[in-house]
């Protein structure tokens, strides 16, 4: 379980009326968002295109404060970590499936001053991410395919999960596709502290409800509360 791991829930843009970002980030920020989770794609590493360094910097302008957390699904990592830095972002979250060096990398990244995240595809067994683990900030276990919102959670990743928290009860874990107030239990029961939730914030007519309930459940499961305890707590 979570030992020292603080709780963050941060919303997808992805999901977001992408015609006016800025207002629906404002939006999720109001309704409790942790940080801001903006996915880079570059039409090869998945096949979608997104946004990149301009628009995170113009995102930027408008939301000063909260945390930018990039997740880079891009080919080639290692060519944006500068530009990324100047446009505002705060962790660059590489695919380990496409670093090339990825010490050198998380050296890059953290050497411009930027928190490391490394993430992992579905089918990357967590066993390839162990030498890496101890030198980046966070772990990315994608609970859906990288490339499109929408999609269904994979609650058959939760053993990576699991197996990640038991080897290292401090590191922030991050989970990322598919996951709502009907999902969030199993990964926040697995150890996962960082929630990713796109359509489900997005599409909800209140998106404040649905970033309280995602806390709620990974501040009451995440601590290794037994059944009978949890129905001690107020909700
Ligand atoms: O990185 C990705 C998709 O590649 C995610 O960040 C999705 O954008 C999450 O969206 P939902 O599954 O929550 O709708």
């Amino acid at each position: 379980m979570c030992h020292g791991c603080k709780c963050l829930i941060g919303p997808s843009m992805l999901a977001s009326d992408l015609s006016c970002m800025a207002d629906e980030a404002k939006k999720v920020i109001a309704g409790g968002a942790d940080y801001l989770h903006l996915d880079v794609m570059d039409g090869h590493f998945v096949p979608n295109i997104t946004w990149g360094p301009p628009v995170i910097k113009h995102l930027r302008k408008h939301c000063p404060d909260i945390f930018f957390d990039c997740h880079m699904m891009v080919s080639n990592p290692e060519q944006w970590v500068q530009e990324i830095k100047d446009a505002g972002g705060d962790q660059y979250t590489f695919h380990l499936e496409a670093a090339r060096d990825p010490a050198g990398l998380i050296e890059q990244i953290k050497a411009i001053g930027m928190r490391v995240g490394m993430a992992l595809r579905p089918g990357t067994p967590i066993e390839d991410a162990l030498p890496w683990v101890d030198s980046v900030d966070v772990v990315l276990v994608m609970t859906v395919e990288p490339g499109f919102g929408g999609q269904k959670f994979m609650a058959d990743m939760m053993p990576k999960v699991a197996y990640l928290r038991a080897k290292c009860p401090e590191k922030d874990i991050e989970v990322d596709g598919g996951l709502g107030p009907a999902t969030v239990d199993a990964a926040a029961r697995a150890g996962a502290n960082m929630i990713v939730a796109g359509s489900s914030v997005f599409n909800s007519e209140v998106p404040a409800k649905v970033i309280a309930a995602l806390r709620r459940s990974v501040e009451k499961l995440g601590n290794g509360k037994s059944e009978e305890e949890l129905t001690q707590l107020p909700s």
